[in-house]
């Protein structure tokens, strides 16, 4: 399906046009999910699509590195919170029944790089990708801005901040910039892909080198592929926002998973996770309020459980014993929802 998600030009959107503005609140009602049109798009450091290509790039350098190399900033091990890191291959569940993710990823925290940390502590990355910290940062903001300007969309009462005021540029949160290595993405092998999960965040930002994601459906009947889209970002509520939003805004279930008759290699994607101050308050669907912070750690235990661990617990998907496996016979047009 060619048009699906609906296109929404940044452009318009900072020229307050009704029309654009209306059109991404009932997109992020409906499903969830937008491209972004970010052509043409410049701010005081530049253009942000080259910036992106100049970030898979890096990423690609970083990630050739041996695993031994990249575990010496294992993400488990720094901090309590899984804020910043690299993860290898193989530590979350995966898309299939008793199967393990295939993806590698390395984060980057917005604090210690743009905003001074809780701890007051200056982030160490590894030297591959140190010699870029302010080129990374750069672009941590950039794409803050962009958040920003979306969530001031989103208050539907006249941008009065009330989504955009828990997510100011000085203070500590706990988003962050993520490139991730999909080494390869195909019906034949096993362990693949990234297991069906909302975001935790408030906005994600993604930007995509290659086939894989899906989203699914409102009716949770079907899953629909999202294609890369020149230009474009795929931008996605997450839990946060539909928390501070009352519900309004759908924090969709996704994954990524083959594309039927395609053996994907190297699949890059480039994430700006945008999540709220570490101590906004959100409620959740069983009425209890946590600090963003505490959501954050929740749901991370729950990307390391296994599967039939995640089955019982609505907390990752939203909705009780549904994990949306994706079982390898699964060809086109046959994207079912179990
Ligand atoms: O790599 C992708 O296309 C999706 C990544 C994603 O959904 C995530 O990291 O939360
Ligand atoms: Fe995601």
């Amino acid at each position: 399906m060619q048009n699906y998600p609906v296109t929404i030009s940044l452009h318009k959107l900072l020229e307050k046009d009704a029309n654009e503005v209306s059109t991404l609140q009932q997109a992020f009602r409906d499903l969830g999910f937008v491209y972004l049109d970010l052509r043409g798009h410049e701010d005081h450091e530049g253009l942000i699509i080259p910036r992106v290509e100049t970030v898979l790039k890096i990423a690609a350098e970083y990630f050739s590195l041996d695993v031994e190399e990249k575990l010496k900033f294992d993400i488990d091990q720094i901090g309590d919170f899984k804020l910043h890191g690299y993860k290898p291959v193989g530590r979350n569940s995966g898309v299939a029944q008793a199967s393990k993710d295939g993806f590698e990823a390395y984060l980057v925290p917005r604090d210690g790089l743009c905003v001074e940390a809780r701890d007051h502590q200056e982030i160490h990355l590894p030297p591959t990708l140190d010699q870029h910290k302010a080129f990374l940062a750069s672009l941590l903001e950039s794409l803050h801005d962009v958040g920003l300007e979306l969530l001031s969309c989103l208050e539907e009462n006249g941008s009065d901040g009330r989504l955009a005021g828990h997510h100011r540029r000085s203070k500590p949160s706990t988003s962050a910039l993520g490139m991730l290595r999909y080494p390869s993405l195909s019906a034949s092998s096993r362990d693949i892909g990234q297991s069906a999960h909302t975001d935790v965040g408030s906005l994600t930002i993604l930007f995509i080198s290659d086939r894989g994601l899906q989203v699914l459906n409102p009716a949770g009947t079907e899953w629909h592929y999202i294609e890369p889209k020149d230009g474009c970002a795929v931008v996605n509520v997450g839990d946060s926002l539909r928390f501070l939003s009352d519900r309004m805004y759908r924090s969709s279930l996704h994954r990524v998973v083959p594309y039927p008759g395609l053996d994907i290699q190297d699949r890059y994607s480039c994430a700006y996770f945008m999540r709220p101050e570490c101590d906004a308050d959100l409620v959740d669907d069983e009425g209890k309020t946590w600090k963003s912070l505490d959501w954050h750690a929740k749901k991370y235990s729950i990307f390391r459980a296994t599967v039939e661990e995640q089955m019982s617990n609505p907390v990752l998907t939203g909705k009780r014993g549904f994990v949306g496996l994706w079982k390898a016979d699964d060809g086109e047009n046959k994207e079912s929802a179990n």
